[in-house]
């Protein structure tokens, strides 16, 4: 497609417009293959993760494991009195991790070094298929344009919505609430939820899927909302609705919802949060004039990350599909390399290590059991429950296990779950070997050191190698 004479606009050969981690991923490869760059960043460099995301989650998280070992220390023979939040110095706390985090990272001076001009005058919209306008009027044209916009929370499309506050908002709140509702049981509704309650809130999760953390493995999903139940947290799942919200006569919030029957019921909150998805940020970026297509939740891609417009690309949270740190930094430098290069690289391989930062951890990789056993006729499965860990044990962490989903020859490994004390790094051990092609008898003789979370990988191999039917586990 030609692109229209812009006698003012500055010309590049690739313009990025986001710089989280998918945009700073496919801006800095770009340059390294000798492209001139130019990066629009509308809020802060570093995108959704750093700044709202991963990292403040993560600290919060941290806090919330010092709150449940202060209360367990006793157990251990220390004794530790009061143990009480300050939500205001643990809110500093957030800030000034991120700046800490922000500090390490260098986003803005490592596209100084690598000779990538950043931009940070506003949101960057489409004028036409190959120049974009920044909100301070500049005008940036491009051979290549890779949208890395990521997403955004947002509020359900009822009356009230607006008394709720969406994830980012959390941190905004003057006091710890005492009555708080989750809606959504993903990654950021469970993480949320284990935050207040630890911090000492009553807390309420409702989700319309059948079960939280819907994506996970059925085993995980229920060994969560169990630890959840057993934590005091009210847990709905299956409910058929949100109605309403509304503000009481003492100033709660009032939300009104449908049960898993249908029946009308409500409650009161200090709080109530909206964790209900994250749709692609397309509002405003002017896609119809550059003749991108585009659904209500996500800009489609191919598998080479090229819109239905080809010198337009799309990477990370903004096609909707894997939403993480590691999919989007794999997914910009491919992207970058088909920009660039002309090349129809897609990604290296389907390996995706997730989890959650709960009480417990929660993990996975690979293909769930259920998943295994629709795509992988034969397939057999192992679980070795953290009750059979001595490190485990010895830390009296022994709730949890790991599971392993191996092929019917029981040679390559198909998906691992973990819920439990390190849970997200036992996945990522075993993704590692995965990744490596390493096979199951190969990692039932690897040596672990005693006593540490990852030797139950070994057991779950020995275990997978030896067991004569499947899913017999050493609960
Ligand atoms: C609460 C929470 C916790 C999370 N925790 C984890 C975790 O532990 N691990 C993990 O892997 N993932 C986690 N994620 C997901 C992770 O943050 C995202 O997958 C990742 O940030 C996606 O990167 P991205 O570059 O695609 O988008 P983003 O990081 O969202 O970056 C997009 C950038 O584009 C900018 N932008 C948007 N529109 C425009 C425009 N028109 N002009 C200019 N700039 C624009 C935005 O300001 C933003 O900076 C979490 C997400 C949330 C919400
Ligand atoms: N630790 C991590 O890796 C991490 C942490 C947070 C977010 N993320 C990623 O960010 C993305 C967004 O995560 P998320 O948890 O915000 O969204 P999500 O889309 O993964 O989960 C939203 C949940 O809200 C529920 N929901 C939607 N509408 C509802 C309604 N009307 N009533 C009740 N429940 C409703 C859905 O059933 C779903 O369970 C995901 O891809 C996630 O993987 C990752």
């Amino acid at each position: 497609m030609s692109s229209p004479v812009q006698e003012d606009a500055q010309d590049y050969d690739v313009v990025v417009v986001g710089a989280g981690p998918a945009g700073t991923a496919a801006a800095l490869h770009a340059r390294r293959l000798g492209a001139s760059v130019a990066v629009v960043e509308a809020a802060r460099v570093g995108g959704t993760c750093v700044n709202t995301g991963c990292v403040p989650t993560r600290v919060l998280a941290k806090a919330a494991r010092l709150v449940r070992d202060a209360r367990g220390a006793g157990a251990h023979g220390i004794e530790v009195e009061g143990v009480s939040v300050d939500w205001e110095r643990v809110v500093s706390r957030v800030h000034a991790r991120v700046d800490a985090v922000r500090a390490v990272k260098r986003e803005g001076e490592r596209f100084d070094e690598a000779g990538v001009d950043l931009f940070t005058e506003g949101r960057a919209r489409f004028a036409d298929p190959h120049v974009v306008v920044l909100d301070s009027g500049r005008r940036l044209r491009a051979s290549t344009t890779i949208l890395a916009v990521g997403g955004h929370s947002r509020r359900l499309p009822v009356p009230g919505a607006e008394l709720a506050l969406v994830p980012e908002e959390v941190l905004h709140q003057p006091a710890l609430p005492r009555r708080v509702a989750v809606i959504g049981a993903g990654n950021t509704g469970a993480q949320l939820v284990t935050v207040f309650s630890a911090f000492g809130a009553q807390v309420t999760l409702l989700d319309l899927a059948p079960r939280i953390l819907a994506f996970a493995d059925h085993d995980v999903s229920a060994h969560i909302a169990a630890a959840f139940t057993a934590q005091g947290v009210r847990v709905l799942t299956g409910i058929a609705g949100v109605e309403r919200l509304e503000r009481s006569a003492s100033g709660a919030v009032v939300l009104h919802w449908l049960d898993d029957a249908g029946a009308a019921t409500s409650d009161e909150f200090d709080a109530v949060v909206m964790a209900t998805g994250w749709p692609a940020a397309v509002e405003d970026l002017g896609l119809e004039a550059a003749g991108v297509e585009h659904e209500r939740n996500r800009i489609p891609a191919d598998e080479h990350y090229r819109t239905n417009v080809p010198h337009i690309l799309t990477v990370g949270d903004a096609i909707g599909r894997d939403m993480l740190v590691q999919a989007a930094q794999f997914e910009g430098e491919t992207a970058a390399a088909n920009a660039v290069l002309g090349a129809q690289a897609r990604r290296p391989h389907e390996l995706l290590p997730s989890g959650g930062f709960t009480d417990p951890d929660y993990a996975g990789v690979g293909l769930t059991e259920e998943q295994a056993r629709r795509r992988a006729p034969g397939c057999r499965v192992a679980t070795v429950g953290y009750d059979a860990l001595d490190r485990a044990v010895i830390d009296d962490r022994s709730g949890g296990f790991l599971k392993l989903v191996v092929d019917s020859g029981r040679t390559s490994i198909l998906g691992a779950h973990a819920v439990g004390e390190n849970a997200v790094e036992v996945i990522q051990a075993v993704t590692t070997a995965m990744a490596a092609g390493v096979e199951l008898a190969t990692l039932a003789q690897v040596r672990f050191a005693y006593p540490t979370y990852s030797a139950v990988i070994g057991l779950a191999a020995r275990l997978a190698l030896s067991q004569e039917s499947d899913a017999s586990s050493l609960h």
